[in-house]
């Protein structure tokens, strides 16, 4: 049963009075900071953590100059005529730094090994050629000097900036750090996020066979615990709410205690069963609530007490492209990271939109293609609902296409963001 219908408050709101993705994204990255605490963590859990201190290399890697083959090392101002030198000392990888070379001799050097001082130049065993007796060795002509060398210092010089904080820290970054001989390393706490979604009509996968008339299962928040997974976050399944103010109220206020952030899916526009933002209103803040995009118009955030809350809408591209514009830098920055604007790559259509609506900003679903004369062009999910899952799985990027446009013509440019601009591999 419901009352008289009531006009909202704001039902001939253009999207001019909306407020506009840029001032959300700068609203974001201007107010939010880092709300955890550091640790010290060991080399073998820091992958994807955001790191809380700078690197400096205390020391040159390599440490040595040393060989980068098997062969026969020698100084190049000693290279005979006939190429025929003896052969000095075996110096194998990991053996003390070695003595110089007597003149006229080669030492028998392995990769990484260590160059005799007086050593600069290393002819690959494969193109030399040792006496019957073993005594001596014959180098090929023409190696330049300081050829299959590897200099002290040629990867990280002693004092170099090697990691700055807020720092994502990917498997090379954590090869440079135990290059550097370091074990741990302060790095930003987790994140603690509650995830939640709202909805009577929603059903946890798995927990019945069939599902009854205006039932859906549940996807949002599946879908974002594995968003999460990319970052560096420690998320919380609070399940699925009913449309129940109390219960809500209930369910936001203790996770608010225990929690940095909590994001919700559903309830976030103005139904009378969206009791999301006007809980948020009663319980704490709410900062900003409709955004002049599409899909995502409903997104509102907002705060109860410390922790931050993001209430993405319902339908489960929006709630993606939500995630990936605005709360990927919010839990980036809130987790002591830092904020990259997102790379675009304008490249032509290759599809056609006879009319957009100004002054929003729109995110369709698209990829890369090839078109018949060999140029690189975009193309479009030719859907655009928003409930789609279909064309966020065949999509690649996002395709945004600013306030200003009014149409798209095939070989106009556009922008593309690939979805690894956002931290999402390709399959
Ligand atoms: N009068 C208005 N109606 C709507 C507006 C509006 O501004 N005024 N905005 C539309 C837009 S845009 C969107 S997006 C949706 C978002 O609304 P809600 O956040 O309130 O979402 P719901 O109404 O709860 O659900 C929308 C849609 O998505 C399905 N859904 C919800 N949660 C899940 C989930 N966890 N997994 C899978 N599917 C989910 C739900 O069943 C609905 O079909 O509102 C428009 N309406
Ligand atoms: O955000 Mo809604 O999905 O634009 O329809």
């Amino acid at each position: 049963m419901t009352g008289t219908p009531h006009l909202i408050d704001d039902c001939f709101l253009h999207d001019k009075g909306r407020m506009r993705h840029d001032d959300v994204v700068a609203l974001i990255t201007s107010r939010l900071g880092p709300v955890v605490g550091i640790s010290s963590v060991r080399l073998d859990n820091l992958s994807g953590r955001l790191l809380a201190e700078g690197v400096e290399a205390p020391r040159n890697v390599p440490l040595h100059d040393n060989s980068a083959v098997d062969g026969y090392a020698f100084a190049h101002g000693d290279y005979a005529a006939d190429n025929t030198m003896t052969i000095g000392p075996r110096i194998a990888a990991g053996d003390r730094p070695p003595a110089p070379l007597a003149g006229g001799a080669a030492a028998r050097i392995f990769t990484g090994a260590v160059m005799p001082p007086n050593a600069d130049t290393v002819a690959m065993q494969e193109d030399c050629t040792v006496s019957d007796d073993g005594m001596s060795v014959t180098i090929p002509a023409g190696l330049r000097p300081g050829a299959n060398r590897r200099l002290a210092g040629e990867d990280v010089k002693a004092g170099d900036r090697l990691l700055v904080p807020g720092q994502r820290l990917r498997p090379q970054d954590i090869a440079a750090l135990a290059s550097l001989g370091k074990s741990e390393i302060g790095v930003f706490d987790k994140l603690r996020v509650a995830i939640v979604s709202t909805g009577n009509e929603l059903v946890e996968p798995g927990s019945v066979a069939v599902l009854n008339e205006g039932q859906v299962f549940d996807t949002n928040r599946h879908m974002l615990a594995a968003l999460c997974r990319d970052l560096p976050v420690a998320t919380t399944d609070l399940g699925i709410l009913e449309d129940d103010e109390a219960a809500i109220s209930a369910a936001l206020s203790k996770a608010a205690a225990d929690h940095n952030v909590i994001l919700t899916t559903g309830g976030a526009s103005r139904g009378e069963e969206d009791h999301i933002v006007r809980t948020i209103d009663r319980l704490g803040k709410r900062h900003l609530w409709q955004i002049a995009i599409k899909p995502g118009r409903p997104m509102s955030f907002g705060q109860i007490g410390d922790c931050v809350f993001l209430g993405l809408p319902g339908n489960p591209v929006a709630a993606f492209v939500c995630f990936l514009l605005y709360c990927c830098p919010a839990l980036r920055l809130l987790g002591g990271g830092t904020y990259r604007e997102p790379r675009r790559y304008a490249l032509p259509a290759g599809f056609a939109i006879k009319s957009k609506k100004p002054d929003r900003r729109e995110f369709q679903r698209g990829w890369l293609e090839t078109d018949d004369k060999g140029n690189t062009v975009v193309q479009k999910y030719p859907r655009d609902g928003s409930g789609l899952i279909s064309g966020l799985r065949s999509a690649g990027g996002l395709i945004e296409l600013g306030e200003d446009i009014r149409a798209v013509k095939p070989g106009d440019p556009v922008n593309y963001i690939p979805f690894s601009e956002f931290g999402i591999t390709t399959g």
